[in-house]
């Protein structure tokens, strides 16, 4: 199945779709360095917690690549480290770039002390050790459509005619490809067992129509686009079956941060009996922290609320308060979490 790139990377050469000039424009750009990926998450090019750890990591890789001067072996784990932590300064909610460069510099801290490792072979190997995280990704995406799709289905009663909501874009454009939640529904199309996706525009920043309806059009997969205020209406007249969304950073004891509005979702989704899922892989799950009443969450600026596009729709002068993501109670995670290991309840997790 063809589905939407965000990220190409080959021969050394790393791109982006710009998500800003979607469903516009298909234009991708280059990123030839830390700084320039750094850049392009923040002002939201690329967005997705999977997708800014990948672009982050990749940047990094093409800049290891062009770098000549590196003499030692404790010259390069420092390098590393200081872009890493830069990277991770881009966004604050999604934890996914934070646990990729964790990983990368514990790598570099091996190498480091591995003596019959050169500093030559041990900028590749760090090279290498980045650039895996592209196939690692669509990896764990697919694992993630085929064990949701399976889930929903049994909990269904074999059902075939599914209808499904969610939330904000957890597809190809938000991951390295396939997708997470977007990735579930994928499965379920291709399983034959979808009637219909029912995806909220995702206000103020319009993930939901601009992106997710983006890719299901281009998929064919039949989908009926409704704003965030009807949600409630929605589950209630189409009689949807499960909700699924994705994460952006998922707490030890399984509350889960996800674009705001998610949060209301799991609310509406329990008055109206039906099944909550998030899908997430283990790279968007921080076990360091043991509730997501510690997950910062990212303001964003007020125009987003106050304009769309450039032209103004809210009064001037009116105080806005914009959160980019909010936090659902594990409790209300009635379906599961779904992972690239298999569906776990959310207090199942530290265990898995
Ligand atoms: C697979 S993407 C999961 C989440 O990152 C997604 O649901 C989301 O909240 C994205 O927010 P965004 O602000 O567009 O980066």
């Amino acid at each position: 199945m063809v589905t939407l790139q965000a990220i190409k990377y080959c021969d050394d050469r790393l791109e982006i779709l710009d998500q800003l000039l979607l469903p516009e424009s298909c234009t991708y750009i280059p990123i030839n360095n830390v700084q320039d990926a750094w850049a392009a998450i923040r002002e939201m090019k690329v967005r997705g917690a999977p997708a800014i750890a990948i672009v982050g990591c990749l940047s990094l890789a093409v800049e290891l690549r062009r770098l000549n001067a590196v003499h030692t072996k404790e010259e390069l784990q420092c390098f590393v480290k200081e872009k890493l932590d830069y990277l991770v300064t881009s966004r604050p909610t999604a934890v996914n770039m934070q646990l990729a460069a964790e990983a990368c510099v514990k790598r570099c801290i091996q190498l480091v002390s591995d003596a019959t490792v050169d500093v030559n072979e041990a900028k590749e190997l760090v090279i290498k050790h980045l650039e895996a995280m592209l196939a690692a990704d669509i990896a764990d995406n697919l694992a993630i459509g085929e064990h949701g799709a399976a889930d929903i289905t049994k909990k269904k009663g074999d059902k075939n005619n599914l209808r499904i909501m969610t939330h904000c874009n957890t597809g190809s454009l938000a991951t390295a490809g396939y997708g997470t939640a977007l990735g579930v529904i994928r499965s379920l199309h291709k399983a034959k067992v979808l009637d219909r996706v029912y995806c909220t525009e995702t206000r103020p920043y319009n993930q939901g129509s601009r992106l997710t309806a983006f890719e299901l059009v281009y998929e064919n997969i039949p989908a009926t686009l409704v704003c965030d205020s009807m949600a409630a209406a929605a589950m209630k007249e189409f009689k949807i079956d499960a909700v699924i969304v994705g994460a952006d950073r998922v707490a030890a004891n399984g509350d889960t941060a996800n674009k705001i509005g998610t949060y209301q979702l799991a609310v509406l989704a329990k008055s109206h009996n039906v099944l909550f899922y998030v899908a997430a892989p283990f790279s968007s799950i921080d076990f360091e922290i043991a509730t997501g009443q510690s997950i910062p969450i990212e303001e964003r600026p007020h125009s987003e609320m106050t304009h769309t596009g450039t032209i103004r729709t809210a009064a001037a002068g009116i105080h806005c308060w914009n959160p980019g993501f909010d936090v659902t109670p594990a409790e209300l995670i009635t379906g599961g979490i779904v992972t690239e290991k298999g569906v776990f309840k959310p207090d199942q997790l530290v265990s898995a």
